[in-house]
């Protein structure tokens, strides 16, 4: 079974764009897990354009009193910045299950890469270290290179989370790559897999891609936000994510 965790930074980036609390993001969640998501994912960055860290309090307390895996993802080099304690800050203090480490600068409108282990890996050890004693489950988000994979191992990720960005768009564009970056990110999991790391995988999954992503080796976790949630708009959200978990299952 491939579990799938539900992205809601969306909903928040609509809440924020008026006072008030409508849409009101734990609401939403509990529709998410009623409608049988496995998990719930959020992205809060230094700007708080979507998530902020009062969602992160409130959804962890959720997550926690369902007994359902939270995912924080985020740059853990980005300071405090306002009311933003800093995502370590703000994770130790909430304890989710897992926390997705990823390599966002402060000005970008998303994630579009993996970590460069390389350059990173030293800075990112201890900060690994910190959470994996905190009893939190670290993932790296990463390009599917091998090399980069051994590394992910040998700094002390427990999972690691493919970028699946250019994946989705030679779908999309029905590109001549398609097979060839697919087959990059079967090679990347079967190596992650033989190392002993977990994969999870995301970013611009939808209702089209996914049949052929779920046939990844050792696939066992996707967060998907931007394409549910707009998805949601046509469908239903509850709807909508029983559309996920059927495609994830192959239905
Ligand atoms: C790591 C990743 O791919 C997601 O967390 C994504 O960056 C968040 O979604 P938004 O960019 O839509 O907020
Ligand atoms: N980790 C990826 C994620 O949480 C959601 O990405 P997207 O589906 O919003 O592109």
């Amino acid at each position: 079974m491939i579990a799938l965790s539900v992205n809601l930074n969306k909903i928040a980036l609509i809440r924020n764009s008026r006072e008030g609390n409508f849409p009101d993001v734990v609401a939403h969640a509990r529709t998410c897990l009623d409608a049988g998501a496995d998990g719930i994912t959020v992205h809060p960055r230094p700007d708080q354009r979507h998530i902020r860290p009062h969602d992160v309090r409130d959804l962890s307390s959720l997550c926690a009193a369902r007994n359902i895996e939270f995912n924080v993802e985020g740059n853990p080099f980005a300071g405090p910045a306002g009311s933003y304690p800093g995502l370590l800050p703000l994770v130790l203090e909430t304890k989710p299950q897992q926390c997705t480490l990823v390599p966002d600068s402060n000005d970008q409108l998303t994630s579009d890469h993996g970590f460069d282990l390389k350059k990173d890996g030293a800075r990112l050890e201890p900060i690994i270290q910190q959470l994996r004693d905190a009893g939190i489950r670290v993932s790296l988000f990463m390009d599917p290179d091998k090399t980069q994979i051994g590394l992910a191992k040998e700094v002390g990720a427990d999972r690691i989370e493919l970028y699946t960005g250019p994946y989705a768009e030679a779908v999309a564009r029905q590109s001549k790559d398609l097979d060839p970056i697919f087959a990059a990110h079967c090679a990347a999991a079967e190596h992650a897999l033989h190392l002993g790391l977990g994969i999870n995988a995301g970013h611009d999954l939808n209702l089209i891609n996914l049949p052929r992503y779920r046939t990844l080796p050792g696939l066992q976790e996707v967060s998907i936000g931007h394409a549910l949630t707009v998805d949601a708009i046509n469908m239903g959200l509850a709807n909508a994510v029983v559309a996920y978990v059927n495609c994830l299952a192959g239905k």
